[in-house]
């Protein structure tokens, strides 16, 4: 065996360059159909893209992490997107810090007694998110209040993130520090990850001048006295600090995990709710296992114990809306020439080009997901419990793999999850917005730039 086959193209260099861009998801669909499901080779703009759609690729493609990296794209992240200077964000990517922060985030993100103290501060954030939308409810005249999407996860989820992660003075220094986020993220994802000069795009440097300014009043503040922002977050300011970066490269590493924890939950919980509202025959279903599980009558210091394990029905739904909603692609480039071996086969990957996992089309494949097209809201749920008995640990890549598999999965579930719970437990929810439509991809920008959904949120008596 050697290189993937190639699929032809019509435009020398460029190649499927203009497709690529276009419909990424499309290309490669019907290329897959053209090398009848084997691995292939798409030259795009003068490089070539091996692209696989096998589980036991992914695992592979993973583990060679030693040839198969994606140094270059993160060199690209740290420097263009969170404007780190080129020789600290040389030591983020391949140097002194990438141990630190590998250490750190096992500690604290993957360790359970850890991961579970932010956890916790979070679900009483939400709490409290409820009691203050009860107030304003109460003092309505109608005792109903129409609210976009957008707003509801903002009041229910990510205010409540940013609480339980960076302390209370980051949104009391700029409270509207997650407007700027999405500024960053509608208008500047692309544009400040390719270096567009600041003339040309002058509202996404802006906006991540704002938050930067705050997470460095943030920095500041943890350097001076202790209890400021969770112990996840303190320890990863006081390592660097300690390490020797300066304050201003500390504050853009704190704005890499504000980016983290909430430009893809967030629309992962869009999606979410989105999707509970077109299969509203399952609220009631969720009440009831939340009632089970005792969650009205559950402190916010044990829901630990209920989310995710006591809620494997919702949980079965939040990984199908992952299934369905997923764009993402994950890259690693070939360092030096490869061999891989993977189902049975052996493929020759050549230095210089990059490889592709769309994490899609695994999520669409009929052989691992029967009935791909369809969204089945239990088909992660144990055969046992009336479910269709998928494992989303196996066959599901959202939080992606190898090296740099997503160390915030842990608190992903239990944070839209709690969101989820909340709101079906405290509210009574319609959307009034007529028709709408679900955005395919839970990608920050698309769910940012779709037109907006809005719900009725009444008190459920
Ligand atoms: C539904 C929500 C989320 C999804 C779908 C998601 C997905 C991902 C993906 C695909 C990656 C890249 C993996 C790769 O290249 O192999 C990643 C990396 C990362 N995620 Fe998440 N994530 C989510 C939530 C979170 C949260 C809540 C946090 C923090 C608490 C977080 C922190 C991180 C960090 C720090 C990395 C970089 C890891 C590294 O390169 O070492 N994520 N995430």
């Amino acid at each position: 065996d050697g290189e993937p086959r190639p699929i032809p193209h019509r435009v020398p260099i460029l190649g499927h360059a203009m497709s690529f861009a276009r419909d990424r998801r499309t290309l490669v669909a019907q290329s897959i159909v053209q090398s009848k499901n084997e691995p292939f080779t798409l030259l795009i703009a003068g490089t070539k893209h091996y692209v696989f759609n096998k589980s036991a690729e992914f695992t592979e493609v993973f583990k060679n992490s030693k040839t198969l990296d994606s140094v270059g794209f993160l060199r690209l992240v740290m420097r263009n997107l969170f404007g780190i200077n080129a020789t600290d964000a040389e030591a983020f990517v391949a140097g002194s810090v990438k141990p630190i922060l590998h250490d750190v985030n096992s500690m604290y993100l993957l360790r359970n007694e850890n991961n579970a103290v932010t956890a916790v501060a979070y679900f009483d954030e939400v709490r409290q998110a409820v009691e203050r939308f009860d107030k304003t409810l109460a003092q309505s005249d109608t005792k109903r209040i129409t609210k976009d999407v957008l707003l509801i996860i903002a009041h229910f989820q990510s205010e409540p993130t940013t609480n339980a992660y960076f302390g209370k003075l980051v949104l009391d220094v700029d409270p509207k520090i997650l407007d700027a986020l999405n500024v960053v993220n509608k208008y500047g994802f692309w544009s400040l990850l390719f270096g567009v000069p600041r003339f040309l795009a002058p509202k996404p440097y802006r906006a991540r001048d704002r938050i930067v300014h705050a997470l460095r009043i943030l920095v500041d503040a943890i350097n001076a006295r202790d209890g400021v922002a969770s112990p996840y977050i303190e320890s990863r300011v006081r390592q660097l600090l300690a390490h020797g970066l300066c304050r201003d490269t500390v504050a853009k590493d704190v704005l890499s995990v504000f980016s983290g924890v909430h430009s893809n939950s967030m629309p992962t919980a869009y999606c979410t709710l989105v999707e509970l509202m077109e299969h509203s025959e399952l609220i009631p279903v969720f009440r009831s296992e939340l009632q089970e599980a005792g969650y009205m009558v559950t402190l916010p210091e044990d829901q630990v114990s209920i989310f995710p394990d006591k809620v494997p029905r919702m949980r079965s739904f939040l990984h199908e809306v992952l299934r369905t909603h997923n764009n993402g692609t994950a890259f690693r480039e070939v360092l030096k020439d490869t061999t891989l071996l993977a189902a049975g086969r052996t493929w020759q990957l050549k230095k210089g080009a990059v490889v592709d996992l769309p994490n899609s089309l695994l999520c669409a494949t009929e052989t691992i997901h029967p009935e791909p097209n369809k969204f089945v809201a239990n088909r992660f749920l144990d055969k046992s419990l009336g479910g269709w008995g998928e494992n989303f640990t196996k066959t599901v890549k959202p939080f992606g793999g190898g090296v740099s598999f997503c160390p915030g999965r842990v608190f992903a579930e239990k944070q839209i999850l709690a969101f989820l719970a909340a709101l079906i437990e405290h509210y009574d929810l319609e959307v009034v917005t007529t028709p709408y439509k679900t955005p395919r991809n839970s990608d920050v920008d698309e769910v940012l730039w779709s037109p907006a959904i809005e719900i009725e949120i009444r008190k459920r008596t």
